[in-house]
């Protein structure tokens, strides 16, 4: 209900001096429209001369409507014939009833494309009811000659059509069906650069599609105490309309033979009728009547209308666009030839059959209709009334819940920047175990922004709302006919670097939901707790090695999130682990003995020192790039041995990024470089889903490697001190334990989820010291998270927000919005490291996909393997908050200048990514680098964020919630840890 639109219940008239008559404070200055119902009056402001109005007067006891009540009895009769763009009203309703339903669903609507009710002068002494709407001076659409030719082009049917579908489309998700689309309906505003849909004297207000797009947000459907006077649906059947454009289903007992049942009568009818505009603007008549005539009684149209098929000229438009006729070849259709493809879009707007009817998304994404849009799936995401969501129901098998606020990321980090986290985006991964840079293998494809087909045969669903995910998501994903299916194409580099760019934006837009994932590409990290010397000896033997060195400002340290599922298992890998430590510490005493050459290192990891579990974590203090270049490697250093890694096919396949941090690792948020502002700081509500899921299968995957042949001695070193120990070990090593686990390559089987092979410029490049660029020192897990603020998505506005969307994360998977995150190397390439892995997983609601993506490439098993199960970091568990930084990314409109976004309080997507500190050189101070990383994380975990918008584009905050004035938009995370 807009609570703009102001009702007075007093009435003045007043004849001014120049003999005009002015209603309360209305000015009118003549009438502009008349109809059934009353007429239309241009008006203004008599205080403000330059505000302009349109008042509609009806009357309570409207005579006019009355004879028409009347005659459309004898109609009944088949009686006399009429014109077919009258209006009929079947039912009994009084002339007053009919103004207050208009006027009832006329607050309901507040959209660029429908005219907008301002107030409503109500005096009960008179007999007249005024509503003061917006005026829109370009008067209805005309769309023929008198000689039944058409008058508009065939760009400017397109152009008023694509506004028509969006204001019906706005309407339905309100639950209002229109009833009377017709070109009289669709009036011009006073530029002629814009169509909204009025009269809405015989417009629906279903309960039922309310009630359905209502729980597709999760809101509320109104109470009857709000609508009282809205009809029951069976209303719906009733006759109402203009002849010409009623639909079969409505006129259903004109069908010959009248096949039973009746056809349910939905919102479909609107879509119907505005097949029959969109015929009339083509060709400047309607569609079904007998050919040579021009007037026709209402029964003989309803006859065509339920029995005779729609003729096509050999021509359209004003332009005189070729149609190929009425059935045209397939082949132009799929070529894509305008006239074919319109007939084409024109025959399913007009199936008979309710079911076989096009749907509005349907009609949204046809090429057609996208043709002149500079970038279609922004637009389409922005259009759209109804965000993809799931709810909770459809993720809870998933995934399990945990809340955070947004808090800010205060501690010893300076404030962290956007083009901090550009920077970042053209690092890599790194393969620190190699010392040399292991290029970003992800494939990155975006949303096709290429027109294609509409798909032809979808069902539309009676009562559907808004939107349905599946039908959102094919629109998004596919977005075309089989025939001509969606080209991907890869992401260009300046997508990938720039995420204010518009194709960023552009694409960001495409997708609301939610996805949070772990990423694999973590390489090192620094244990909690040890002695910064220590650290800084860890970040030179990396450097030396050339690994990557944490930046301490790195912006995205999210810390990791604990799932609150598995908690026993997860329990249980500790226990083991810590016994697994033990042994490894008491291997360690006797591996000393070893003279340092004979101990060769894989994956940088350090050993948990005199800490137990929980709070044993350690965590390595990042202490900057300049520092770590101050301890640039020497060059008789040493470098470690290469890891025997080999990936088929290297450059298409994603794979999985190098190997998590064991401890210590971060999780953060990183979202789109600009958001703006929440009018008012309204908070933001969200959910964040985090799927964890690792299979290191270390041993497995490091079978041969260097790593491995150090186990191997370790044991035989134990096997030596304590035979007992050993003969365990060698029990349990017989067994199948996960990590021997060896997964297939999924990548060979799926090939066809790889997309593009990256462009051989993003592959990152080390630096000059011969070091991976600094953003690759972090991985990602990414997440992807719409928020949503206002009404829908604040907290106290909406019941349920905005959730994770598997489906969306399988479009992410899918590499389909990998341009949206360009800058975030992490992100992009944990992204693209699990698309083909992960896509038919998740598409399956398979988390364990996730595990397969990370563990069945031969390179990410060795490098995921060095991920830790328990590497929370206990400094900041305790306080319970998880959430170290976020970085927020708005979509929406971009601005006027193209660069930014818009979209006050509208969405944004945040990427959730984990902070690797690759500098973490894993090795201890006597060069050994110790694995005790070879557990397996498994879990899930979904995560809600509520934030609060502020002003600027980008805010850190401190975990704890230490709120910083000049952020704006600050979060935190409540997780639950467990198995500690
Ligand atoms: N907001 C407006 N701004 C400008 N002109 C308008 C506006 N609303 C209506 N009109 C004009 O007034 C005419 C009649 O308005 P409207 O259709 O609402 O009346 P009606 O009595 O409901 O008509 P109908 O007979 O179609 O039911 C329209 O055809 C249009 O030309």
């Amino acid at each position: 209900m807009d609570p703009d639109v102001v009702t007075t219940q007093r009435l003045e008239m007043t004849r001014l001096a120049d003999g005009k008559k002015m209603i309360n404070h209305y000015v009118l200055d003549g009438r502009i429209g008349k109809g059934q119902h009353g007429q239309v009056s241009k008006c203004h402001d008599h205080l403000h001369t330059n505000r302009i109005f349109a008042m509609k007067a009806v009357k309570r006891d409207n005579p006019k409507a009355k004879r028409e009540r009347q005659y459309k009895q004898l109609r009944q009769q088949n009686l006399p014939p009429r014109r077919d763009h009258v209006p009929v009203v079947d039912g009994i309703r009084t002339a007053e009833q009919e103004i207050r339903k208009e006027i009832a669903i006329m607050k309901k609507c507040r959209h660029p494309h429908v005219v907008r009710l301002y107030e409503v002068i109500d005096d009960r002494k008179n007999d007249t009811i005024y509503m003061v709407m917006e005026y829109l001076g370009g008067g209805e659409i005309h769309y023929t000659n008198g000689n039944n030719q058409p008058i508009l082009t065939v760009e400017q049917t397109r152009r008023i059509m694509r506004d028509a579908i969006l204001g019906l489309e706005y309407l339905h998700h309100q639950g209002i069906i229109h009833r009377d689309i017709k070109p009289a309906n669709l009036i011009w505003t006073s530029g002629h650069d814009r169509v909204k849909i009025a009269d809405f004297g015989t417009a629906h207000f279903s309960y039922a599609q309310r009630l359905s797009a209502a729980q597709s947000e999760g809101q509320q459907a109104s109470s009857s105490e709000e609508d009282p006077i809205l009809l029951n649906d069976a209303d719906l059947a009733k006759r109402a309309g203009s002849p010409a454009f009623l639909a079969p289903e409505i006129v259903w007992e004109y069908t010959d033979g009248n096949p039973q049942p009746r056809p349910p009568v939905t919102k479909a009818i609107d879509i119907w009728a505005l097949g029959v505009t969109l015929y009339c603007f083509l060709f400047g008549k309607t569609p079904f009547r007998p050919p040579g005539t021009y007037s026709l009684s209402e029964w003989t149209g309803y006859q065509c209308t339920c029995n005779q098929d729609w003729r096509a000229p050999s021509t359209m438009g004003y332009d005189k666009v070729r149609t190929g006729g009425r059935h045209p070849p397939e082949e132009e259709i799929e070529r894509g030839e305008l006239g074919p493809v319109v007939i084409h879009l024109l025959d399913h707007f007009l199936k008979k059959d309710v079911v076989e009817r096009i749907t509005l998304e349907e009609v949204k994404a046809n090429r057609w209709f996208l043709l002149d849009l500079p970038n279609p799936s922004t637009w389409l995401e922005i259009t759209s009334p109804n965000p993809i969501q799931v709810s909770p129901q459809e993720t809870s098998d998933a995934m399990s819940t945990l809340r955070f606020r947004w808090a800010r990321w205060g501690r010893s980090r300076g404030g962290p920047t956007v083009a901090s986290t550009s920077a970042s985006a053209s690092g890599t991964n790194t393969a620190t175990t190699t010392g040399e840079t292991t290029p970003n293998r992800f494939t990155a494809t975006r949303l096709e922004t290429t027109i294609t087909p509409t798909p032809p045969s979808s069902k539309s669903t009676a009562s559907g709302g808004g939107g349905g995910i599946a039908k959102r998501l094919a629109a998004l994903l596919l977005r075309g006919s089989p025939s001509t299916p969606t080209t991907p194409t890869s992401t260009s580099p300046s997508s990938l670097q720039n995420p204010s760019s518009s194709s960023h934006h552009s694409s960001v837009t495409n997708i609301l939901g939610i996805r949070v994932h772990r990423s694999q590409n973590a390489l090192v990290t620094e244990k909690k707790g040890e002695r910064p010397k220590k650290a800084k000896a860890k970040r030179v033997k990396l450097n030396n090695r050339g690994g990557v060195v944490s930046e301490p400002n790195e912006p995205h340290g999210l810390r990791r999130i604990r799932s609150d599922r598995d908690a026993d298992a997860e329990r249980e890998r500790r226990e083991k682990k810590q016994r697994e430590r033990e042994r490894r510490k008491r291997a360690k005493a006797s591996a000393s003995t070893q003279p340092p050459s004979q101990q060769t290192t894989l994956t940088p990891s350090a050993q948990s020192k005199g800490k137990g579990k929980g709070k044993g974590k350690e965590r390595q203090r990042v202490e900057g790039n300049d520092h770590a270049r101050r301890e640039s490697p020497s060059p008789s250093t040493p470098r470690p041995p290469t890891a025997p890694v080999s990936i088929p096919n290297a450059s298409s396949v994603h794979a999985p990024s190098p190997s998590r941090a064991r401890s210590g690792s971060m999780r953060s948020l990183a979202t789109g470089d600009q958001r703006a502002p929440s009018p008012g700081g309204k908070r933001l509500t969200g959910l964040i889903s985090t799927i964890t899921h690792w299979r290191p299968s270390s041993r497995g995957s490091l079978s041969g490697s260097p790593v491995e042949e150090r186990k191997k001695e370790k044991e035989k070193e134990e096997k030596r001190r304590d035979p007992k120990l050993s003969s365990s070990i060698s029990s349990k090593r017989s067994g199948t334990s996960e990590s021997d686990i060896e997964f297939a390559n999924p990548y060979r089987s799926t090939e066809d989820l790889t997309t593009t092979k990256m462009p051989s410029e993003q592959i990152p490049r080390t630096n000059s010291q011969g070091r991976p660029s600094p953003s690759s020192r972090s991985s990602s897990s990414a997440a992807l998270f719409a928020l949503r603020s206002g009404s829908s998505g604040s907290r106290s506005g909406s019941a349920s927000p905005p959730v994770i969307s598997p489906t969306f994360a399988t479009a992410v998977m899918s590499g389909g919005v990998t341009d949206v995150i360009p800058t975030i190397t992490g992100i992009s390439s944990s992204i693209g490291s699990t698309s083909s892995s992960s896509f038919g997983g998740l598409a399956n609601r398979r988390i364990s996909s996730w595990d397969q993506g990370a563990t069945a490439d031969p390179d990410s098993r060795s490098l995921t393997s060095s991920y830790q199960s328990d590497d929370f970091d206990d400094e900041y568990d305790q306080d319970g908050l998880g959430v170290s930084a976020v970085d927020y990314y708005n979509y929406g409109l971009p601005t006027a200048n193209g660069s930014g976004s818009a979209r006050p309080g509208g969405g944004g997507i945040v990427f959730m990514r984990d902070e690797v500190d690759a500098n973490y050189s894993g090795s201890e101070s006597d060069g050994s680098a110790e694995r005790d990383d070879q557990g397996t994380y498994e879990g899930t975990l979904e995560s809600t964020v509520e934030g609060r918008a502020g002003g600027s584009r980008y805010c850190g905050s401190d975990h704890r919630g230490t709120p910083n004035e000049d952020d704006g938009l600050t979060f935190s995370t409540k997780k639950r840890r467990e198995g500690t």
